[in-house]
């Protein structure tokens, strides 16, 4: 067998097989969803909790790479995915929606998180913020008018954690307060890793739960919301990088 340099150990692709363009869901089936919704596709590579689909959408060329659950699979995906070159990436994720009025099923562009995971803090100290890149943030948000013709889009900050069974109150209470609209597990480590990697990043989230309501649904019921939340997550981030690709990057 020919040795390849370029081949990466744990998603198990090589040069030319992605865009520079690429979205990283957690879930591999969302990853499937997103590649379904491209004029053509085929799947690049399957392994672990990594799948990668390489397509055309309206002459652009895409990737999707699945990252699994939490900061550390995601930032080996990205690191792998920059090494063989892409360099603008938006996570289309699931979240729990944090403030009391985003109902379960909303749209979250995501500009910043709170560094409540390992792999963020791993990366550059605790001081330095996980912050989206501006034109990435800014065309997921003209995505996200172009495509849901005045439905609500929300903003704002993700608390990114690891540990999903544990609430901490006391943070829950404080961040209220604050910008914090969501709840996930890769907001911090997508960002941070691109912050030193010279990537560009950007997330939108569909929400599939939120602590803070009232009214508890039944897990079928958010079930259902999230399926709606998470297509016009999709549409919107395939908007947002075809917008980016055809700006080109500065
Ligand atoms: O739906 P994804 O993108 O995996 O995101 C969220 O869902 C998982 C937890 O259920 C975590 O990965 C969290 O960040
Ligand atoms: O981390 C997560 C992901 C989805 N929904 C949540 O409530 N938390």
């Amino acid at each position: 067998m020919t040795y390849d340099p370029t081949l990466q150990k744990h998603i198990r692709c090589r040069q030319g097989d992605v865009a520079e363009y690429v979205m990283i869901p957690g879930d591999p089936a969302r990853a499937r969803r997103i590649a379904e919704q491209f004029d053509s596709f085929e799947k690049v590579s399957e392994n672990r909790e990594y799948v990668v689909y390489t397509g055309v959408k309206d002459g652009v060329r895409l990737s999707v790479c699945s990252t699994g659950i939490g900061g550390p699979s995601t930032a080996i995906a990205i690191e792998e995915l920059a090494r063989i070159g892409a360099h603008t990436f938006i996570r289309v994720g699931s979240a729990g929606g944090r403030k009391e009025n985003i109902p379960v099923g909303s749209v979250v562009v995501v500009n910043a998180a709170i560094k409540g995971d390992g792999t963020s803090n791993a990366y550059l100290p605790g001081i330095y913020p996980a912050v989206a890149t501006v034109q990435v943030t800014q065309a997921l948000l003209e995505a996200a008018r172009e495509t849901l013709n005045g439905e609500p889009c929300f903003t704002g900050v993700s608390f990114t954690r690891d540990a999903y069974y544990v609430q901490n109150r006391e943070l829950n209470e404080t961040f209220k307060e604050t910008e914090a609209a969501v709840s996930e597990m890769e907001c911090a480590t997508v960002f941070t890793v691109g912050a030193l990697r010279g990537l560009r990043t950007g997330a939108v989230v569909g929400t599939d739960s939120n602590i803070f309501l009232a009214k508890q649904l039944t897990l079928e019921e958010k079930d259902a919301l999230y399926q709606k939340a998470e297509r016009k997550t999709i549409a919107i981030a395939i908007a947002a990088l075809l917008r980016l690709a055809r700006a080109g990057r500065d």
